[in-house]
């Protein structure tokens, strides 16, 4: 199966018809108890994976509903240690692909090698680490690269030409589009340059590209999935799973598929 298992999933099932639709939640909010519920919940609406956050101190790529998400979850004690452990508890019942975004400074602490083998054993299918630049990567690539872990690439709306096709062509598992240029958090508007930027960069991947930051409505999701293959949901979410909305979870999430 190899790193190849995330891309073919998601490309399975396209070939059921269906935008794909990826929501983020921040482990540890409310309780690291909550993750096996959630990932339940979520699983059931019908989505193609979950994109599972790592509290971390300085989240630089985060707005500020996910950093007080990340506050809280801090606040609960969690760790990353104990979010792998909890995810290799329950991996048996889970039906989706689970991917872990960390920034690199927990990886490091954790010990590169040591990480990629707990993901492994906690059934992480995908990394996504906002803060490791293409040109520092090989930090986890040669570790990653022994192991079934796929990692996925970011791409910005200001990433020149050349660095879009170097990234598209590495990207495993799917390419991130990020859709705004600055922090994660909803958003009422997209630049015009987006729908092209969408379109190219579905031009150049082999993988399927999915679009976030910004997607908070299930119009939004609709069309922006219109120009490449899905969508990336987290503030929303985030926001929704806090206040303990999950009706209107599973609405948002069944209206964008
Ligand atoms: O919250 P938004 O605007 O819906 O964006 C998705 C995003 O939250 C999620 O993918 C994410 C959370 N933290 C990140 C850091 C970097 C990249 C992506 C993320």
């Amino acid at each position: 199966m190899g790193k190849e298992k995330l891309a073919n999933h998601l490309h399975q099932l396209q070939n059921e018809s269906k935008n794909l639709f990826v929501p983020y939640i921040m482990a540890g909010d409310g309780g690291l108890d909550k993750l096996e519920q959630n990932i339940q919940f979520l699983q059931n609406c019908g989505v193609a994976a979950i994109e599972v956050g790592v509290p971390f101190s300085d989240p630089v790529a985060d707005g500020p509903t996910i950093q007080n998400a990340g506050k809280r979850s801090l606040e609960n004690g969690t760790t990353l240690t104990a979010v792998l452990q909890k995810l290799e508890l329950f991996k048996a019942k889970r039906t989706v692909p689970i991917i872990v975004m960390t920034y690199i400074n927990l990886i490091y602490k954790y010990g590169v090698s040591r990480f990629a083998k707990s993901c492994v054993q906690a059934g992480i299918d995908g990394l996504i680490i906002p803060d490791l630049p293409i040109e520092e990567e090989k930090l986890v690539t040669d570790v990653l690269n022994q192991q079934s872990i796929a990692l996925i690439r970011l791409v910005a709306l200001t990433s020149s030409k050349d660095r879009i096709k170097m990234l598209a062509n590495r990207s495993e598992g799917f390419l991130y589009a990020v859709t705004v240029t600055g922090t994660t958090g909803e958003r009422t508007a997209y630049e015009k340059k987006v729908k092209t930027y969408l379109y190219q960069l579905k031009q150049q991947s082999p993988v399927p590209v999915l679009a976030g930051f910004g997607i908070s409505t299930s119009e939004q999701a609709i069309e922006l999935a219109s120009y490449c293959d899905g969508v990336i949901v987290g503030s929303k979410i985030v926001d929704l799973f806090h206040q303990g909305k999950t009706a209107e979870i599973k609405q948002l999430i069944q209206t964008s598929i």
